[in-house]
C-alpha cells in the first residue's frame, strides 16, 4: 500500500490519560481458568475465592519446648517457694495426648504439640527444674505462669469458613504457605493471556544481524516479551513487519486468531511511512482511541476486533514502555482478575528540578529512595522518549503535571509504581 493521505493520521482528538484507561478498563474480560498444581502456581491469579475448611491451629498448640501445666497450680510460686508438679506424660510433636493433666501435674511438650486437655498454660524448659523422686519425674516452678501463655487457642490465626484469599490474588511465597496448609493442591487460576507482539519499521533488524547504515536492532519486542511475562502473560514474539500497511494487517489479522490481544509498535505517528493509522482507518474494528495528553507516547492508539483488543504502541523505547504499563498492563491485570487493575500511585517530593514547559502530562522514569524519613523520586536519566538507557533503572513514572515551567525540587508530586516493581 503507497503511502496516502489518512484523515485519521492528522485530525486526531486527544483523550486524559485516565479517560483512556477507562475506555479500556470498561472492556476487559475476566480471562478462561484452568486447574494447576501448587508448585506450578508461582506468580498465577486465582480464579476463586478461598475459604478456610477448618481453623488454624485446628489444635491447642504449644508455643515453647517445656511443661503444659494448669496455670492456677503455680499461683504463689516463688525462689523461696516453688511450686512442684509431677510429670505424668512426654507429648512430642504430631502425637495426641493420653492424660489430662490436673493441678498437681505437669507434662513435658514439646513446641508445636497437642496442649493436653486440662493444661492452660506451657513453661518454658529453661523456668523449670526437673528432679526424680521414687522413680517419679517432677519439676520445680519458681515463677507464677499466666493462663494462657505459650498455648496457641484453636482458631487464633483463621477460623472455619474465613475468606483467606480473594480471587484475583497473586501466588507469591505467603499464598502458597496458605494454601498448602489448607491441603489445596490443585488450585483454579486464570489462564495466562498470549500476547502476540510486533514490532513495525522498516529500519528494523533481527537482534542476531549486523548493524547497517540507518538500521537499528528491534528492541521492543524484547522489551514488551518481558513486561507481557512480567504482568502475568505468554509473550507470542512474531518476526517484525517492514513498513507495509498490507503485509501488517494481514499478519496482524492472522495473529489475532491465536492470541488473545495483539500489541504492536511503531508507525502511529504522522510520519509517510507510519502503517498503523492505514490499518486502523482500513479495518472493521472499533478504535478507541489514537492521541493521548501525555509525553511521552501521546500517538498510543487502541483498538478493538471482535472482541480482541489491539494496541498500537508508539516505536519509541521510552513511549512504548510508558504505553505499556498505563494501557498494556490493566488489560493483562484485569484479563486474570486483580482487582486494582491500573498500576498503584503513591505521592514522593521530587528530588530535583524538572524544569520543562508541558503541554501534556509527563510520565517520566524515576527511581524513589527514602531520605530523613520521606519519600523523594528522582529520574533515572533523560526524560527523552527515544532513549532506553533509563527504563532498567526505573521504579516509577513521575507524573509531571502540564502547564508553567515545570516543577521544582521539593515539591510533592504523583509517582505510578511500574509494575515490575509490584
Ligand atoms: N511531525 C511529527 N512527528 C512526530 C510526532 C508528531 O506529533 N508530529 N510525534 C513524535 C512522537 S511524540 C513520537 S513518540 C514518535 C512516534 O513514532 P512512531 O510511534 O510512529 O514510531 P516510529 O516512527 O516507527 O519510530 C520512532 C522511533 O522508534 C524507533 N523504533 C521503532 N520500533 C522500534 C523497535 N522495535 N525497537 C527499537 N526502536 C524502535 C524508530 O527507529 C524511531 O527512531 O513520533 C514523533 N514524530
Ligand atoms: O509522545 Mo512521544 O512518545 O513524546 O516522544
Ligand atoms: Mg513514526
Amino acid at each position: 500500500m503507497e503511502p496516502s493521505y489518512q484523515p485519521n493520521r492528522f485530525r486526531r482528538k486527544a483523550v486524559q490519560v485516565e479517560e483512556a484507561q477507562r475506555k479500556i478498563i470498561e472492556l476487559v474480560r475476566l480471562g478462561e481458568s484452568e486447574v494447576v498444581r501448587l508448585e506450578d502456581a508461582f506468580g498465577r491469579r486465582l480464579a476463586c475465592d478461598v475459604h478456610a475448611a477448618n481453623d488454624m491451629p485446628h489444635f491447642r498448640r504449644s508455643g515453647m519446648d517445656g511443661f503444659a501445666v494448669q496455670a492456677e497450680a503455680t499461683a504463689g510460686a516463688s525462689p523461696e517457694s516453688p511450686v512442684t508438679l509431677e510429670v505424668i506424660e512426654n507429648i512430642p510433636c504430631g502425637s495426641r495426648p493420653a492424660k489430662a493433666v490436673n493441678g498437681k501435674t505437669a507434662s513435658r511438650i514439646m513446641t508445636g504439640a497437642m496442649v493436653p486437655d486440662g493444661a492452660d498454660a506451657v513453661i518454658m524448659l529453661e523456668m523449670t527444674e526437673t528432679f526424680e523422686r521414687d522413680g517419679k519425674t517432677f519439676i520445680s516452678i519458681k515463677k507464677e505462669i499466666l493462663a494462657g501463655q505459650n498455648v496457641a487457642p484453636i482458631g487464633v490465626e483463621v477460623t472455619t469458613g474465613e475468606l483467606i484469599l480473594e480471587k484475583g490474588a497473586k501466588i507469591n511465597a505467603g499464598e502458597a504457605a496458605l494454601l498448602a496448609a489448607f491441603g489445596i493442591g490443585e488450585l483454579s487460576v486464570f489462564k495466562r493471556p498470549r500476547v502476540a507482539i510486533f514490532s513495525t519499521g522498516s529500519e528494523l533488524l533481527d537482534i542476531h544481524s549486523p548493524l547497517e547504515p540507518g538500521k537499528i536492532r528491534n528492541s521492543n519486542t524484547y522489551m514488551l516479551a518481558m513486561l507481557v511475562r512480567d504482568a502475568g502473560g505468554i509473550p507470542q514474539l512474531h518476526e517484525s513487519i517492514p513498513d507495509d500497511a498490507e503485509l501488517a494487517m494481514r499478519r496482524i489479522s492472522a495473529a489475532m486468531a491465536a492470541s488473545d490481544f495483539v500489541i504492536t509498535t511503531g508507525g502511529v505517528s504522522v510520519g509517510d511511512y507510519d502503517i498503523m493509522a492505514d490499518i486502523f482507518d482500513a479495518w472493521d474494528g472499533t478504535m478507541l482511541f489514537n492521541k493521548v495528553t501525555m509525553r511521552p507516547g501521546s500517538p498510543t492508539t487502541a483498538g478493538m476486533w471482535k472482541e480482541k483488543f489491539l494496541f498500537a504502541l508508539s516505536g519509541n523505547p521510552g513511549a512504548c514502555f510508558v504505553g505499556f504499563e498505563l494501557f498494556v498492563r490493566p488489560v493483562l491485570w484485569g484479563m486474570q482478575g486483580k482487582m486494582e487493575v491500573t498500576p498503584p500511585k503513591a505521592t514522593a517530593f521530587l528530588g530535583e528540578d524538572f524544569q520543562k514547559v508541558n503541554a501534556y502530562h509527563r510520565f517520566v522514569r524515576g527511581k524513589s529512595y527514602v531520605e530523613n524519613g520521606r519519600l523523594l523520586v528522582k529520574q533515572t536519566g533523560p526524560d527523552r522518549s527515544s532513549l532506553m538507557l533509563s527504563i532498567k533503572d526505573s521504579d516509577c513514572l513521575i507524573v509531571i503535571p502540564p502547564g508553567g515551567s515545570g516543577t521544582s525540587a521539593g515539591e510533592l508530586v504523583d509517582i505510578i509504581k511500574l509494575g515490575w516493581a509490584e
